[in-house]
């Protein structure tokens, strides 16, 4: 299965593991044979000192983006590079001889996307490139540095995908590091991707650095002259027409859902003024002596949290639950290249019966208590786990066009089964509202007007996770039957949306 290990923590430990086995391997190789030994001593010093970090607090390393990365990198990438130094010395390695057959390893999908999700983090949460080469995210530094390598790497693969646009940074990082970092003699395998530094320099139209890229280059490894100046009159220009990214990412609706994750627009303090925190004492009193702890979030449409829901216990049951059953979620591709940039949800999803633990039974019937809904026509619970870069596009939850004997997705209760240390938001552009998730508290909106029809004004997003590992619980509750808490009015309602219905 395509990005299987990609989109969530627990795939990239199997691949941690699985990272572990091979580089038992490379050190026997090493022993055994002694050639190109520095080379690998050096990359060996490097995946141990990741693994030790790693091992240190495996959540934390797996969770942060670059790492994560960069695994996946070394799995696809590297390993395969050093596979043809093995050729020659293949009965010393045992484990990689068989590799393909027992050992989990990711496929270019997952690589792609794992490059992409980190484009798409920088691009959500305005950050630097540099700082992300340096595993810095908004301030905090998570882990090690990208080399220079890593980050041509990630340049060339933006490139394959026509995200030029992102491009040039990556590879002017690149140079960057390069001229730290490589003040020591240099190997073909050095010089190899200098050579491809240059091309993607002339390809992206920053001419004068390839030029010098292509002299230094020339200078220590004078036998390229002839390969090089054939790139450099091949003038590579830079591409007319960049292929255009979805429409849709450069669309108002979509840069305010980007400015609204940031929390770039937040609601004013008059807008916010009406708002209350109150307790709840539940249908029928039920919970006098626990009331539900509620606050508003807006009034039209209808939105709020109640905190403490659910236990943290309870939480990681549901997770439990769920996570033997994750599926890769849904992606509606529009097809093309560089199609990726256009997974509009990028998650695993499972469906869990309400019946299955009495933990999922207390989690229904709580909701029944904190909202007076009827919640037999529910649909199974969705748990949802977002990894790396994970997000989901603004989308509706509700169908737009439902026959009479259709029922529809009345109101949405998102549970939080975890924390989420940065990003990862559930944002309702229009409302200008993200609301940061926190374990053990529910999201609950309306998504229909009284009279039943689609709310536009509560299209809402999952924003991209920079750093940490996001779960949740979806509850859908339908229109039947909901009379006592939800009466229809006397006129229509749905005027105060009409508005956003088309706005794209
Ligand atoms: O992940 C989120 O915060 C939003 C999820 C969502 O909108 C959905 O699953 O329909
Ligand atoms: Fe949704």
């Amino acid at each position: 299965q395509d990005g299987q290990y990609y989109a969530s923590v627990a795939g990239l430990e199997t691949l941690l593991k699985t990272e572990q086995i091979l580089l038992a391997d490379l050190k026997n190789y090493v022993d055994m044979t002694k050639q190109s030994l520095e080379m690998f001593e050096k990359e060996i010093l490097k995946i141990e000192a990741e693994h030790q970090m790693a091992a240190a607090d495996t959540e934390n390393y797996l969770t942060n983006p670059v790492n994560a990365y960069k695994l996946i990198k070394r799995l696809h990438n590297d390993w395969q590079k050093h596979e043809e130094h093995f050729e020659k010395a293949k009965d010393h390695l045992p484990q990689w001889k068989t590799k393909s057959n027992f050992l989990e390893l990711p496929n270019d999908k997952d690589f792609e996307e794992s490059a992409l999700a980190l484009v798409r983090l920088q691009k959500t949460y305005n950050l630097d490139v540099s700082h992300v080469a340096s595993g810095i995210l908004n301030g905090v530094k998570y882990g090690t540095d990208m080399s220079w390598s890593d980050c041509l790497l990630l340049g060339q693969q933006l490139i394959n995908v026509k995200a030029y646009n992102q491009t040039k940074a990556w590879i002017e990082e690149s140079m960057r590091r390069y001229n730290v970092e490589t003040s020591k003699a240099i190997n073909d395998y050095s010089l190899d991707f200098m050579e491809k530094l240059g091309e993607n320099l002339m390809k992206t139209g920053n001419t004068e650095e390839a030029m010098s890229i292509f002299r230094s280059l020339v200078l220590k490894d004078p036998k390229r002259l002839s390969t090089v100046s054939k790139l450099y009159d091949n003038t590579y220009i830079l591409p007319e027409q960049y292929e255009e990214e979805r429409d849709y990412h450069k669309t108002e609706e979509f840069k305010l859902y980007e400015k609204v994750c940031r929390e770039e627009i937040t609601r004013s303090p008059a807008e916010l003024r009406h708002l209350r925190c109150r307790h709840y004492r539940g249908v029928d009193n039920a919970f006098s002596l626990s009331p539900f702890k509620i606050e508003e979030i807006n009034e039209d449409p209808y939105v709020m949290l109640v905190h403490d829901i659910i236990s943290s216990q309870q939480a990681e049951k549901i997770k439990e639950l769920g996570a033997p059953r994750l599926e890769r979620s849904l992606v509606r591709n529009t097809g093309g290249e560089g199609s990726l940039l256009r997974n509009y949800r990028i998650s695993k999803q499972a469906w869990v019966e309400y019946s299955a633990h009495p933990y999922t039974e207390k989690l229904i019937r709580d909701l029944h208590y904190a909202t007076g809904l009827q919640t037999e026509s529910s649909e199974p619970l969705q748990v949802a786990n977002y990894g790396l870069g994970g997000h989901y596009e603004p989308h509706l939850d509700h169908y737009t066009s439902v026959t009479a004997e259709q029922s529809n997705r009345m109101s949405t209760s998102i549970f939080y089964l975890s924390d989420v240390e940065q990003g990862g938001a559930t944002a309702f552009p229009y409302l200008k509202i993200a609301i940061r998730p926190t374990k053990g508290t529910v999201l609950f909106w309306y998504n229909l007007h009284r009279s039943l029809d689609g709310d536009y004004r509560t299209r809402h997003a999952g924003c991209p996770v920079l750093k940490g590992s996001k779960w949740i619980g979806n509850v859908w509750t339908h229109d039947r039957n909901q009379d006592v808490v939800r009466p229809c009015l006397l006129y229509r309602d749905h005027e105060s949306s009409l508005p956003y219905e088309f706005v794209k």
